[in-house]
């Protein structure tokens, strides 16, 4: 079974403070419904994901995961030095990861040291190993959650419009310059996103509009459109983001 966009759960929450919530409670309650092994987990970066960070790292809601089971992607990064302001995986390890008793080792930031192509051909690397092979299987999916976004101009993770990364079929990491944003960019694959149990997309603030409304129908000429996954996806989406159709 594949899930494309048009067969998306959507939950409507009154503001961006109820959709972090929702979020951490869906964390928390895959871990401890997971019986075995590691929960392997795709943060997506931007602003909207930081509510829930904050909210992830309250001590009465950190205790509910057993963070020792929990390992920690990511959808995409900026290609900035480390610690970079505008670093996706600065601001998860400020707000969250380095306020959490989560194992060093489980935290896989995407590396930005060398050149992008390096840097994509490293992270693969790193994905292939915690998931113990170099080919994705059916059914078997690389992760538990990947956590999406959504730009204004239809992006998701770094898949910007127009870039050669969307045609992707083999590789799970791969580059992306795109023009109307800062930075080179590092980014999953349509086909690495597609490897998962559940997508779940946060979209927060009137500014989501029009894009959350083509994102629902499956608008396949924006990047967000063309999501897949082999299991369910879910948007949860504000009341501002979710406009009239609320
Ligand atoms: O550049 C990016 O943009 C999207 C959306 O960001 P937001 O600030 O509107 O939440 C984000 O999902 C992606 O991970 C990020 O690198």
């Amino acid at each position: 079974m594949t899930t494309d966009m048009r067969h998306a759960v959507v939950e409507v929450l009154k503001d961006s403070e109820a959709v972090a919530m929702e979020m951490a409670r869906l964390l928390i309650r895959t871990v401890k419904e997971k019986q075995q092994g590691r929960v392997r987990i795709a943060l997506s970066g931007g602003s909207t994901p930081k509510q829930l960070f904050a909210i992830l790292a309250q001590p009465d809601m950190a205790r509910q995961v057993d963070w020792s089971r929990v390992e920690i992607f990511y959808g995409d990064e900026r290609h900035v030095p480390e610690g970079h302001a505008d670093s996706n995986h600065a601001s998860a390890r400020e707000l969250l990861l380095s306020r959490v008793s989560i194992p060093a080792a489980q935290v896989h930031p995407m590396p930005t040291a060398a050149t992008v192509a390096e840097d994509a051909a490293s992270y693969q690397s790193v994905l292939e190993q915690a998931y113990g092979a170099t080919k994705l299987e059916a059914g078997r999916p690389l992760f538990d959650i990947v956590m999406l976004g959504l730009g204004t101009d239809g992006h998701t993770a770094s898949l910007f419009p127009g870039e050669p990364v969307l045609e992707e079929k083999k590789a799970w990491v791969g580059v992306a310059a795109p023009r109307t944003a800062p930075h080179e960019r590092l980014t999953l694959t349509y086909p690495a996103i597609a490897s998962s149990a559940l997508v779940v997309f946060l979209v927060t603030g009137e500014n989501k509009v029009p894009m959350l409304a083509r994102l629902r129908q499956g608008d396949g000429s924006i990047p967000s459109g063309r999501i897949v996954s082999e299991g369910k996806i879910l948007i949860l989406a504000d009341e501002a983001a979710a406009g009239e159709l609320s």
